[in-house]
């Protein structure tokens, strides 16, 4: 049988002559943000498969177990209790995370009472879901209001260490180590560090200035913290989901608690949104099938993602970490091979920059990558209102761009065009609207994992690295290793 001609899949300009309703069928307005689809190949057929693949994978009873409490963490025995700290999820979890939340709040009231002294600063320590998050709250919203100086120190690296604390006065810091394990080697040795820091500039009691945010207060004391110090959050919160939690007290020191709370309740307008918007009409979903097809019936191994808004330039960063570690995965929840494309890799940057580093290839090269550009309607009132008029256009004519393309005899200045990318535009940038925008796409990785039949909440795959790292570090016995890597040890002198 000869191969069967594929039915070439229309493009986007024929999807909009095709669809007069297109642009008002795939715009959706929810929680703040305006979430524009029209742009990417989804079409009726497409969002019916999704449907019907959610339906066959059992995603209605999938979000319903995550909002009940549910072990929706199989591998690892848990529920999902980040909705639960906004007020979203099982009842008892919801309970817990309040009472938790009192204690944070009370801490800040404290500290901002003088109970630590005068403070002028904070020095944040943690990595990953312990430090993605707070970063990304503090650099988004704290630009003109943070009462403090506030720095993030994460890698093991003494340049980070020293770039950290330059601005702070250790007399007046407050250092707040957040590590939901306690036992991550990076937090745990630049803790130790900014101990000898504190006690270095004649602090005498260092400890009198450190809080420890964790899910395992027991190894927060053994590090010689006291209990009053120790704020906890659920085993239930997931490090990647965790900055509605104790871990956001940073950003509740730095942006003050209204706008904690806030915060809180953007992300439960868009739980909301999430829990009971018919599929048609649920962004995460909707992003969700379309997430699907680029990876699975385009192959496109990336997905750009461009903040076309300074305040928002840790975005990129902070949902690499939350798509790749909840979705980089090649096994169902059941232990099944996937044969198929899971997670694309995640990566971004800002806007305008980006389009003088990487938009060459967006436009020209020869893979397909999904764009998605975030933008944010009002500018600061400080800020440049031709500047930001600029972002602006900028943001909306590189999707214009990459969808129209142009032809040309000279195939060097030849665009292809029917390249998707997608929109969501925010009214304007504040704790309600970012806490919106974090639990979309929360929930959008969610729906892509359930619909993929994987467990978003483990991440047993960064495991091995750790621990060859801490066997060397112990015994430098390298013979198990490979010729390369015992030639790096060796020529390193580590
Ligand atoms: O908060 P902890 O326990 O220090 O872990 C830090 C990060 O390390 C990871 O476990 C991955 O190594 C992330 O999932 C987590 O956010």
């Amino acid at each position: 049988m000869p191969d069967q001609p594929q039915t070439p899949t229309p493009t986007l300009s024929q999807l909009f002559d095709a669809e007069p309703d297109r642009l008002s069928r795939l715009s959706l307005e929810a929680a703040g943000l305006y979430f524009d689809l029209s742009k990417t190949h989804l079409d009726h057929a497409l969002i019916q498969a999704g449907i019907e693949r959610a339906d066959r994978m059992g995603f209605d009873t999938a979000r319903d177990a995550l909002f009940t409490g549910d072990v929706v963490n199989a591998s690892e025995g848990r529920p999902a209790t980040h909705v639960a700290e906004r007020g979203s999820g099982a009842p008892e979890d919801v309970d817990l995370a309040t009472v938790r939340r009192q204690r944070m709040r009370a801490l800040v009231d404290a500290i901002e009472a003088g109970a630590f002294g005068d403070i002028t600063g904070v020095l944040h320590i943690g990595i990953g879901g312990s430090v993605l998050g707070p970063a990304l709250l503090v650099d988004a919203l704290g630009r003109r209001s943070s009462r403090l100086t506030v720095r993030f120190l994460s890698n093991i690296d003494g340049a980070a260490f020293d770039e950290a604390v330059k601005p702070l006065d250790p007399a007046t810091t407050l250092v707040v180590v957040a590590s939901k394990t306690f036992t991550t080697q990076e937090t745990l040795a630049n803790f130790e560090a900014a101990r000898g820091w504190l006690r270095s500039a004649g602090v005498a009691d260092p400890d009198g200035q450190v809080i420890a945010v964790t899910a395992k207060p027991d190894a927060a004391l053994e590090t010689g913290i006291d209990e009053s110090r120790i704020l906890q959050f659920g085993e239930g919160v997931g490090g990647r989901y965790s900055l509605w939690s104790s871990v956001g007290v940073t950003a509740a020191l730095a942006l003050g608690w209204d706008a904690f709370e806030e915060l809180l309740e953007g992300a439960a307008e868009m739980d909301r949104h999430f829990r009971f918007a018919d599929a048609e009409a649920n962004m995460p979903l909707l992003a969700a099938f379309a997430d699907r097809h680029y990876v699975e019936d385009r192959g496109c191994q990336g997905r750009g993602v461009f903040a076309y808004d300074e305040r928002l330039r840790l975005l990129p960063s902070y949902l690499q970490q939350l798509e790749m570690e909840s979705n980089g995965k090649s096994v169902t929840k059941e232990g099944k091979p996937i044969h198929h494309p899971t997670a694309p890799i995640t990566w971004g940057g800002t806007g305008t920059d980006a389009q003088h580093a990487v938009f060459q290839l967006l436009h020209q090269g020869t893979v397909i990558t999904p764009v998605e550009f975030i933008a944010v309607r009002d500018a600061e009132d400080d800020q440049d209102p031709e500047h930001h008029r600029l972002l602006l256009l900028n943001a909306f004519a590189q999707g214009a761009a990459l969808m129209q393309g142009k032809a040309s005899e000279d195939p060097q200045r030849a665009y292809s065009g029917n390249r998707p990318s997608s929109t969501i535009l925010l009214e304007k940038l504040d704790p309600r609207s970012l806490g919106a925008l974090i639990a979309f796409y929360e929930h959008r990785t969610f729906a892509n994992a359930a619909l993929l039949g994987i467990n978003p909440f483990d991440q047993f795959g960064v495991e091995l690295g750790k621990q060859i790292a801490r066997q060397l570090a112990d015994d430098a016995d390298t013979e198990s290793l490979d010729p390369s890597t015992r030639a790096l040890i060796k020529r390193a002198g580590v």
